[in-house]
């Protein structure tokens, strides 16, 4: 699914309304439209009145829902046509069940506004009792939407401009819509929006939001003060990639990605911010199946070799959890480079691993001249990960740097290697190589690695793992919840899968593993980082949802659900 900007999104806008010549008010009609029939659909899952005994929808404990475009898959299609049958039965027979809603409709003065005035028009012709709240007053309208304000009048919808702190604002509401501010919006709320929303939040109602939970920067997914919380957001043609990200993606909601006469194809001239990972946009997009099918002939040299540099005497079983994972994820052999003095203490705990003990001087430590014998190995193997467990040691950028520029394989820096990178002057420091590179840091490792507080990191990760990647010619992996992979040629991937009880020790080194596995099956960096954050969360999903509550997962379940 494809991920936008603000920017981009008005881009496409104008080349469907001037160019391809959709009229503007046939697409205000169709997103007022579709966030009236997301309202119904929460109304009846979650009304008591609700008496028709379908299940109320379930909602996922994290993550989020969106419907398909119709474009994306038949499936997409077919929800919205089921959406479509829904709204008829509203009209037909729920008006009864619907009638004690009353749902107070927020009012901003652009094209926003504009589409909460169209969506209030249809809740009230399926039974809703609706009421518009303008945050300033209506004749400051213009254009599309203005135009809608004189419907709305002409049908006598119920309205009122909004009078800060005045008493009754929300009394006799069952919920509200949030139509104050979408991707026109620039900085913080102010003046009567800012207040209007804290008191929307205070309210304690249910909110859905139109394009953009109020308040939420639709570019970075950071939140101005205040911002809109929403049960649920209809994303308007495209998803807006702030949605993708926290603490957005929890102000945010489920989101809801709604098809409003936008061709799903961008505009020659719009490049998108993102797609989102999900099975059908692994193989469509970038080729890999999630499925990894065996050849019938095939033997473990078919599925690549390999070699691990990792493990240090007080971190050796993240070498371990590296090397057992990227077993799982099916390379045909794995080679664990190791200080020589870890080998008593470790031997056979993962039977199908190779060992390669390097001398140590019994100390348990890697050190520069070390490097000699990870170069000589990786004569015979296909893929180096280098940094679970590695420790820091004196001579380590010598070491680091002979790896980086000796290896004329596929590498992947994760964990003390990036620290190690981060410490001898960043990449740009380190000449570009030619054979796939992935990097895999975490919020503070990305920090170091590019200089900045890891809140400036969390700020706008999508931005800034392409900048990054594009400049320094690596394929990163910016892990956390919503992992974004981003390639040297400027595509950034969106990860789906996942659960907050992979916030663990040790499920990073899995990754690692489950990443240098596929790199050395022969995928290319990009396939490789995105299958392997995409099979890694589906691996903790499943492992969280089949034995383990969130907080007892260990990393060492993921790699047994993989
Ligand atoms: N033709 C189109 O372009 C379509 C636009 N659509 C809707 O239109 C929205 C974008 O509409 P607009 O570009 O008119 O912009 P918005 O409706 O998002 O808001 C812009 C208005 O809010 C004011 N404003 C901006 N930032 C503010 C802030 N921080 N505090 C207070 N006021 C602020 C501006 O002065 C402007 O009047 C989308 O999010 C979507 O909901 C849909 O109707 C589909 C078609
Ligand atoms: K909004």
């Amino acid at each position: 699914m494809q991920l936008v900007t603000s920017e981009q999104m008005r881009e496409i806008d104008q080349y469907t309304i001037n160019m391809l010549g959709i009229p503007a008010m046939v697409l205000m009609e169709n997103a007022g439209r579709a966030i009236a029939e997301e309202v119904l659909a929460y109304c009846r899952a979650n009304s008591p009145r609700t008496t028709d005994g379908r299940q109320p929808a379930q909602r996922p404990a994290w993550g989020w829902d969106w419907q398909k475009h119709p474009a994306d898959a038949k499936a997409g299609a077919r929800q919205d046509i089921q959406a479509s049958r829904e709204v008829i039965r509203s009209d037909a027979g729920d008006r009864e069940a619907l009638a004690g809603e009353c749902w107070l409709i927020l009012i901003g003065k652009g094209n926003n506004g504009g589409d909460g005035l169209v969506c209030a028009r249809h809740l009230a012709d399926a039974g809703l009792g609706v009421r518009l709240l303008y945050a300033e007053p209506p004749e400051s309208l213009r254009g599309d939407a203005a135009a809608q304000h004189a419907i709305a009048e002409r049908l006598g919808l119920p309205r009122s401009v909004y009078t800060p702190g005045e008493a009754g604002t929300f009394s006799g509401c069952t919920g509200i819509v949030d139509a104050l501010l979408g991707t026109g919006a620039k900085g913080p709320p102010r003046g009567a929006y800012a207040s209007l929303i804290r008191e929307a939040i205070g309210s304690g109602l249910p909110i859905i939001a139109a394009d953009i939970p109020s308040g939420l920067d639709a570019d970075t997914g950071s939140l101005h003060d205040p911002c809109i919380r929403a049960r649920k957001t209809v994303s308007l043609a495209f998803m807006k990639a702030g949605l993708t990200q926290y603490p957005g993606a929890e102000a945010a909601g489920e989101v809801v990605v709604r098809y409003i006469g936008i061709p799903a194809a961008l505009p020659p001239h719009v490049p998108g911010a993102g797609q989102l990972l999900t099975e059908a946009s692994l193989q469509s997009g970038l080729g890999v199946s999630v499925d990894r099918i065996r050849q019938a002939d095939g033997h473990k040299g078919t599925y690549g070799h390999v070699l691990l540099a990792a493990g240090s005497l007080p971190m050796s079983g993240a070498a371990l959890l590296s090397a057992k994972a990227a077993l799982r994820a099916g390379c045909g052999l794995a080679t664990w480079a190791l200080p020589a003095a870890l080998l008593p203490h470790t031997a056979g705990a993962v039977p199908e691993l190779m060992t390669a003990p390097v001398p140590d001087d019994g100390n348990g430590a890697w050190s520069e001249a070390a490097a000699d014998e990870v170069l000589r190995l990786m004569q015979a193997r296909d893929v180096l990960a280098v940094g679970p467990g590695l420790g820091r040691f004196p001579g380590e950028a010598g070491f680091l740097r002979a790896l980086w520029e000796g290896i004329p394989r596929p590498l992947v820096v994760d964990a003390d290697a990036l620290n190690i990178l981060a410490a001898a002057g960043g990449l740009a420091a380190w000449q570009r190589r030619d054979a796939a590179t992935v990097l895999t840091p975490h919020p503070g490792e990305m920090a170091r690695l590019a200089g900045l507080s890891t809140a400036e990191v969390q700020r706008d990760r999508l931005g800034l793992a392409r900048s990054f990647a594009v400049q320094h010619g690596v394929t990163l992996v910016l892990k956390g919840a919503r992992t974004v992979v981003a390639d040297p040629d400027g595509s950034v991937y969106v990860n789906t899968t996942g659960h907050p009880g992979m916030a663990t020790g040790g499920s990073g080194d899995v990754l690692t593993g489950i990443i240098a596995s596929l790199l050395a099956q022969g995928l290319s960096a990009i396939q490789a980082a995105a299958l392997g954050v995409y099979l890694h969360g589906l691996a903790g999903e499943r492992a969280a949802s089949a034995r383990w509550t969130a907080g007892s997962l260990l990393a060492g379940d993921i790699i047994e659900a993989l």
